[in-house]
């Protein structure tokens, strides 16, 4: 660990995939990305559908090899996923066999806390997700949006030091969505946590992050990083009165769109 609050936290150099697919054809889904968080910096990930998104917060999370290129995380190589990047992903991964609560409890059992330890930490969780009544019911039990904020519950019980989210908030209804990004913007806010958050959201990307990364397809690449120099701490609905709010937001709108329009062309 380097400790120091500019040095890159997360560094993606030159990075590079390739895929197969099924007509031998290869597709190139990431071309040459190159970024660096520092410690504690929301980045968001918006672009057209098939952009590669996805395929890069895999490839940061270790769940994907890159064709070329390294993505580091304070210096070190990323060859694997680790507990340190925790991950909410499109296909959530819970166990339907265990209860609400003992799914949010796994990451604090495997650091090896206690039963009542890892329950308190569980329920903590399970109430910012607004799902606290819901801990002893099977996940089965659940509608689809329960189960991803499950998901999110069970990352932050993880404390890990970077959260890679894809989507989090995209099956949930408009307003459990506000509740939650204001949930997650008083967390960061908290602990500043190192943050990559996947959305087709502008307005979200815009009210959560200090810098949206606009990317571009076919193949997949960085069009520009655009800061977001909004002041914090943010109060949504305050936020979203602001001009540069409205500046920022059609501005990234107008580089998607025009990607978008090349795409379908
Ligand atoms: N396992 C795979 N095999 C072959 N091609 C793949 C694979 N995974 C992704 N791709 C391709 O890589 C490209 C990027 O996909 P990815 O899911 O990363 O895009 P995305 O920007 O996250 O899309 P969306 O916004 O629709 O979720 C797409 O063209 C997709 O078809």
């Amino acid at each position: 660990m380097t400790g120091q609050a500019d040095a890159p936290h997360i560094s993606v150099d030159h990075v590079n995939k390739r895929f197969q697919t099924a007509s031998r054809a290869q597709l190139q889904a990431l071309k040459d990305v190159s970024f660096a968080a520092t410690r504690g910096e929301f980045i968001s990930i918006v672009g057209p559908s098939g952009c590669g998104k996805s395929t890069l917060l895999y490839i940061v999370a270790g769940l994907l090899d890159a064709s070329d290129g390294t993505v580091t995380v304070d210096d070190e190589r990323v060859t694997g996923p680790s507990p340190e990047r925790g991950v909410v992903l499109q296909n959530f991964s819970i166990f339907p066999w265990r209860r609400v609560i003992d799914n949010v409890a796994y990451g604090p059992e495997m650091r090896g806390a206690s039963r009542q330890e890892r329950r308190r930490i569980a329920r903590q969780y399970l109430e910012t997700v607004g799902l606290g009544e819901f801990a002893e019911y099977f996940p089965r039990e659940l509608s689809g949006g329960m189960k991803q904020r499950i998901a999110i519950a069970q990352m932050l019980a993880c404390n890990p030091s970077i959260f890679l989210m894809d989507e989090p908030f995209g099956a949930l209804d408009a307003l459990t969505r506000e509740v939650l990004q204001e949930q997650l913007l008083r967390l960061w806010e908290r602990d500043r946590k190192t943050v990559l958050f996947v959305t087709h959201s502008i307005d979200e990307a815009v009210l959560l992050s200090d810098r949206v990364i606009v990317m571009a397809t076919r193949p997949g690449r960085i069009k520009e990083i655009v800061p977001i120099d909004l002041p914090r701490p943010r109060r949504a609905e305050e936020i979203r009165a602001l001009p540069q709010f409205g500046t920022l937001r059609r501005h990234i709108w107008a580089s998607i769109r025009a990607e978008t329009l090349e795409m379908m062309q």
